[in-house]
């Protein structure tokens, strides 16, 4: 029999980087293959966060190369403003330090794990240092560290530690190896194009083993970093209270009115008296028994929700639109940002889009993009309340096949803001099954279904009167030739009656006598705004209109027109030249190429 003393013996605490080391599938390092992913996800998150803290532009690089075999170098290198170098070691080297954790605000990283992890990997599959640059400023020198992380204590190592001339003047450079593949390269480009979606002001440069590829950004402006709030009084648990009552010196009015968002005097007043205390009463002195009662009134009192414009950074509909549009080609597109709501004490919001047609698969489901305060959620898309919801809207009410998620060529992005995302588990996979939450996601597919309905109601109708006419237009020219032969007389153009029968807009080339002419005629009912590419050998340095803009390539030059023309109107480009090239035509719509009835 094994004694007690023996077991005692055996019995010794258990450093969190030991826990970590032994776990780590918890924090998304389960394979080498998702090891590298992890790795990017946590440099990229970091980078993201710190330049919004900043107010900066992020740029941010990302190599990977293959440094043997097995062994592969990620860099990440970002323009945010740098840490000082105190705080280099323990940020890289120490699991469960960082500058978010208590605060109460969207932000991408949390918990103090995610880039001393990855730190942990590498040494633990091939044993070399992590480097890390950081510069604060033009007046500072740029720090050069080496570092490791002593598991047994979960504390920095710091190996070397130089300081060196660096050419930017603010921010992080990390460089880690170790084992990994590049098995799940597609997977990572998805992870940095859907970052790119949800972060319209970043650019993102990708060197992936020599094959560069640049996510450029699609706003000029950084959204206002979310500001922290005080703590909900529905939001908080016994064990919390204990603690920052034990630290407040103030009265429980004063403690309750300081300490918490959303509470004033009456409100406090309120708690106080149905908590049975009295006002004065210093909140540190406060016994077991009346601090539970103090929280139940706290629950029990109705109060405003939390200031959400202030802590959440909501993407918005415009530039989810635009972030979608410029990564994937689609014939509809719409979003919507649900107005804040609150789950526990913790604000938060739900924006989704829905897009239809263009270069999304028709095949099989619907494309699930899940985001979580501005980071893709690449993997558990099954265990995610997100997928839940997306399949348990009735999509065919709407004209959708069904088959859990809808069928056909449907994208559906769902991004869930919050002062605490509820994840299933620290590797931040999947949002947890909240039925605020739900409630609120459903409600927004439920929108963006109608959108949907009524642009597949309208596109089915115009392809019927597509169809009529296309009936019609097809034997006009036959009419018009026989019309013709009886009349004796030339063949007239039928295009403008073809025009204006299909509704289209109708650009016509011509060269006679050494002049080019373009016309184009607004058939349809209503305004458009068009772009006119016209790319030739001619340079129509006399042309009427003058182009908005020439380009010339390889003894070519592309002019490009812009014009608005109202129903029925007709616009005309005139000038000299051989009239050979191409037309084409573009229409525009809140600065957006948008698909019009065109006809070159
Ligand atoms: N590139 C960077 N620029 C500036 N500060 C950084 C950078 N990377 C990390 N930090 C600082 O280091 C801290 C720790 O980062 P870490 O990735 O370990 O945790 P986190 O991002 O706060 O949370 P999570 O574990 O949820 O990702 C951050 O809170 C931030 O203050």
């Amino acid at each position: 029999m094994v004694l007690a003393e023996d077991l005692a013996k055996q019995q010794r605490s258990i450093s969190v980087a030991e826990f970590f080391e032994k776990n780590k599938h918890l924090l998304g390092f389960d394979s080498p293959t998702r090891g590298i992913i992890t790795t990017i996800k946590e440099a990229v998150d970091n980078a993201l966060d710190a330049c919004e803290e900043a107010e900066v532009l992020p740029d941010i690089f990302v190599g990977i190369k293959k440094v043997d075999a097995e062994v592969y170098r990620i860099t990440v290198e970002d323009n945010g403003p740098g840490i000082v170098p105190e705080n280099v070691p323990p940020v890289f080297g120490k699991l469960l330090y960082g500058s978010r954790f208590h605060q109460i605000r969207q932000s991408r990283g949390q918990q103090g794990i995610g880039i001393s992890a990855a730190v942990l990997y590498a040494q633990l599959t091939t044993g070399i240092p992590t480097q890390v640059v950081s510069r604060t400023g033009a007046k500072a020198r740029a720090h050069r560290f080496e570092l490791m992380i002593k598991t047994e204590t979960n504390e920095p190592e710091i190996v070397t530690h130089e300081e060196i001339d660096w050419d930017r003047t603010h921010g992080t450079r990390i460089e880690i190896q170790f084992k990994s593949t590049l098995a799940a390269k597609k997977r990572l480009v998805d992870y940095l194009r859907l970052t790119a979606i949800v972060n319209p002001h970043a650019r993102i440069t990708a060197d992936i083993d020599g094959e560069v590829t640049t996510f450029e950004r699609v706003s000029g402006e950084v959204p206002p970093c979310p500001k922290p709030i005080l703590p909900h009084p529905h939001g908080i648990e016994f064990g919390a209270l204990k603690r920052i009552a034990a630290a407040n010196t103030g009265t429980v009015e004063e403690f309750l009115i300081g300490s918490f968002s959303k509470v004033g005097k009456k409100t406090a007043d309120e708690m106080i008296a149905l908590a049975n205390l009295k006002p004065a009463r210093k909140v540190n002195k406060l016994e077991s028994d009346e601090l539970k009662r103090l929280l139940d009134a706290m629950q029990a009192v109705k109060v405003p929700a939390p200031p959400a414009q202030q802590c959440l950074s909501p993407i918005g509909e415009d530039l989810i639109c635009k972030g979608l549009e410029k990564e994937i080609q689609l014939d509809f597109i719409k979003a919507r940002t649900r107005p804040s709501t609150v789950y526990g004490g913790h604000s938060f919001i739900i924006e989704a889009a829905i897009g239809y047609g263009g270069k999304v698969p028709a095949e099989g489901t619907a494309q699930l993009f899940r985001f979580a305060n501005r980071v893709p959620l690449l993997y558990q898309q099954g265990a995610c309340a997100i997928t839940s919801c997306a399949s348990q809207v009735n999509w065919k009410s709407y004209g959708l096949s069904q088959q859990g998620l809808p069928m056909g060529p449907v994208l559906i992005m769902v991004h869930v803001a919050s002062t605490n995302v509820p994840f299933t588990s620290e590797s931040k996979d999947a949002v947890a099954s909240i039925p605020e939450i739900e409630r609120e996601v459903v409600l927004v597919l439920q929108e963006l279904g109608r959108e949907l309905k009524t642009y597949l109601y309208r596109r089915d109708k115009k392809k019927q009167q597509d169809d009529r006419a296309r009936a019609i237009c097809s034997v006009i020219p036959e009419i018009a030739a026989k019309v013709s032969e009886i009349v004796e007389l030339p063949l007239v153009d039928t295009s403008p009656i073809e025009g204006k029968i299909m509704r289209k807009v109708v650009a016509k080339k011509r060269t006679v006598d050494g002049k080019v002419r373009i016309d184009v005629n607004n058939y349809t009912a209503k305004e458009v705004t068009l772009v006119l590419y016209n790319l030739s050998r001619d340079a129509a340095e006399d042309a009427k209109p003058r182009p908005d803009f020439v380009d010339s390539i390889d003894g070519e030059y592309n002019k490009v027109w812009r014009c608005t023309l109202d129903p029925g109107e007709a616009w005309q480009i005139v000038y000299t030249g051989s009239g050979d090239g191409s037309v084409d035509l573009r229409g525009v719509e809140d600065g957006r190429k948008v698909v019009v009835d065109l006809d070159v």
